[in-house]
């Protein structure tokens, strides 16, 4: 009888497994990390079947990486962990501080300049940043506390300036930092074509919640990148569009 029972509470439950298990699948998906989660999964399995066939040497050796597995998922999906707070977070907690019309000063240089830099193949990487602030990748670069302009944006990715390589990254409508380094994205569906200044926008929308515009050295395409998703040859009116509902 107590069996069969089977309470509001426990479909509730089922629910609440099944909507963290798709928001994990979704996380990881098109990620490294999916094949870790499905080789831990292929472990897990291995482990249930020796401790059902009662392999005595096999499973105590197994139990001993089942006993430190809580602490090595940890580890192993620090970055997803990390972006499912912050995703929970910035959706359902926070507001964006920074008011419509002082983000649209900066939505027009940011454009002006993706536009000529296009035009004229001169590779960008530009990171905006949302409630993160992005500190340690600041450090990371030479520290500037500029207005964005086009011209001034123009400049620091023109080829013969020292501070050409790398990001520059914008936050509170100023330009934080020049020559930044950002992590690369190991995601193994990037097209191949997306070499490491593309790998790079990517890495840093899967560790943070900023948004990351690139501007193509090889074929002058624009694309931008946003929560570990892309959108690639984007028209000058499509970035500025992108950008405003930022
Ligand atoms: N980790 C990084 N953080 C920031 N910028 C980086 C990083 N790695 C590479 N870059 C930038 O990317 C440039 C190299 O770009 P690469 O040609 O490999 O990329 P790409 O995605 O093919 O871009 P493009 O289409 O512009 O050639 C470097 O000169 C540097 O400016």
């Amino acid at each position: 009888m107590g069996f069969l029972e089977f309470r509001l509470i426990d479909l509730i439950d089922i629910l609440l497994v099944a909507f963290l298990l798709y928001k994990t699948y979704r996380m990881v998906q098109g990620t490294i990390a999916l094949n870790i989660f499905i080789g831990m999964f292929g472990f897990l399995i291995l482990w249930v079947t020796i401790k059902a066939l009662k392999m005595q040497l096999s499973s105590s050796i197994l139990d001993n990486f089942v006993n430190v597995g809580v602490l090595a998922l940890i580890v192993v999906f620090q970055q997803e962990i990390r972006r499912f707070f912050l995703h929970i977070g910035t959706k359902y907690k926070f507001t964006y501080s920074e008011g419509g019309k002082t983000r649209n000063t900066m939505v027009d240089p940011i454009v002006k300049a993706c536009e000529d830099m296009s035009r004229s193949y001169t590779g960008a990487l530009i990171v905006i940043t949302r409630k993160a602030i992005l500190q340690d990748y600041i450090d990371t670069g030479e520290k500037m506390q500029a207005t964005p302009s086009a011209r001034l944006i123009e400049c620091l990715f023109f080829k013969n300036n020292p501070l050409h390589d790398g990001a520059i990254i914008i936050s509170h409508n100023q330009i934080q930092a020049a020559a930044c380094i950002l992590p690369v994205s190991q995601n193994p569906n990037l097209p191949t074509q997306m070499g490491l200044r593309h790998r790079a926008a990517m890495g840093i929308t899967e560790s943070t919640d900023a948004l990351a515009i690139v501007v193509s050295e090889e074929k002058g395409t624009i694309s931008l990148f946003d929560k570990t998703n892309y959108k690639t040859h984007l028209t000058i009116e499509q970035l500025e569009e992108e950008l405003l509902k930022m």
